[in-house]
């Protein structure tokens, strides 16, 4: 008898929230879902299906595919060469849009994450897994925030030396472009993460407060959003910042949520300010839609690295995105929205298979 179908659910992340950069990160009400089948043991390489967002871009073969990449990384990392012979298919059904600060590469890491620790049966711990999702996606917001769920701080704990030089491993390393035609002993002796990389909390989160996601219909990726950002900040900044972020992080949990205190406390001098060529329109959304113009806004700004802008509201949550797209039109940028819940973590569990 073949093993039961599994299906792993890993919801949507906003990282940053304003202030927190490469700390904070909220998960929320879009999923990517991965059921994967097993059947009789065979040689035959497993089936990758994709539908929803990113299925006409997104690479199928197993050694390429981030998901998959990342799932031989975790088994490959335990003793296991490949993927189990009784693997007979993997279909994602995935909601969260590709490169719009939404988290979806931190979704399939955790996807993958997940996956190769069902494969191989390793029975890894929540913090182990987190491990392993920190030594190929190195800020911790947006992984942390998948894994576990809800409104959660993070950071990397400093590490040994060694510790330390086993973490710094390249990407290409951890994660090399497997060729399609690798052979067995392709990518044996991956690095293995250091243990405890990543610690974390979880702040409290008003039900009050939803968040409204302003997606413009434009890709940016994370990588080339990171490049337009200082090596150093001034003090005054540096202030600015963590002043805001001390307050957040309690100030979102508060019933009722107090607008004057949430949207100061939304605003950022670290990242923002140097994305705002990447996104036209991005200070215009950030100052004029406020909690006087807009009734029922907390504060605004962009998602992780956007272009996607993440509102909170408790109310009159269509006027907050109309306001916001007459602003993007008017640098002829068209947007989405959706309102959205803030959700628990990254779910893994057997279902009868059929
Ligand atoms: N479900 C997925 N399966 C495979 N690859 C994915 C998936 N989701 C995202 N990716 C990869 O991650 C890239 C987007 O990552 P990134 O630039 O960090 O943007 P985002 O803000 O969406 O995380 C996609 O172009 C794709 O290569
Ligand atoms: N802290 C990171 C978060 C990136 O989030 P993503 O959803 O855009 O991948 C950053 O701001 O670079």
């Amino acid at each position: 008898m073949s093993r039961s179908t599994v299906i792993i659910k890993v919801p949507a992340t906003s990282a940053n929230i304003g202030p927190g950069f490469d700390v904070v990160g909220l998960s929320l009400s879009l999923y990517l879902t991965i059921t994967v089948r097993f059947g009789p043991p065979s040689a035959d390489l497993v089936k990758i299906t994709y539908s929803g967002e990113g299925a006409d871009e997104v690479p199928l073969d197993p050694y390429q595919n981030l998901m998959t990449r990342i799932a031989l990384y975790v088994l490959r990392c335990n003793n296991h060469r490949s993927f189990p012979p009784d693997l007979v298919s993997i279909h994602a059904d995935n909601q969260i849009p590709f490169g719009r600060g939404l988290g979806s590469s931190g979704a399939a890491v955790i996807a993958g994450v997940l996956l190769g620790n069902t494969l191989g049966q390793l029975s890894l711990s929540r913090e182990r897994m987190l491990d392993y999702a920190l030594m190929v996606e190195r800020h911790p917001d947006n992984v942390t925030a998948a894994l576990v769920g809800g409104f959660v701080g993070s950071y990397l704990r400093e590490l040994d030396p060694v510790a330390s030089e086993a973490a710094q491993v390249p990407l290409s390393e951890v994660l090399p472009e497997y060729p399609s035609d690798a052979g067995e002993e392709w990518g044996l002796s991956p690095p293995v993460p250091p243990f405890g990389i990543g610690h974390f909390v979880r702040f409290g989160w008003s039900a009050a407060v939803k968040a409204v996601a302003i997606i413009p219909r434009f890709e940016l990726s994370t990588a080339k959003a990171r490049q337009v950002l200082p090596m150093e900040y001034s003090r005054k900044d540096l202030v600015f910042n963590m002043q805001r972020l001390a307050v957040l992080t309690t100030a979102l949990g508060q019933s009722p949520p107090d607008p004057e205190l949430i949207y100061e406390a939304m605003k950022d001098r670290v990242h923002q300010p140097y994305r705002k060529g990447l996104i036209p329109g991005l200070p215009e959304v950030t100052s004029s839609i406020t909690p006087g113009s807009h009734p029922g806004l907390l504060g605004i700004c962009l998602s992780g690295a956007g272009p996607t802008i993440l509102a909170l509201a408790t109310h009159n949550f269509e006027a907050i995105a109309e306001g916001a797209r007459a602003i993007f039109a008017k640098e002829n940028i068209q947007v989405d929205w959706k309102l959205l819940e803030v959700v628990g973590g990254s779910e893994c569990y057997s279902v009868e298979a059929n």
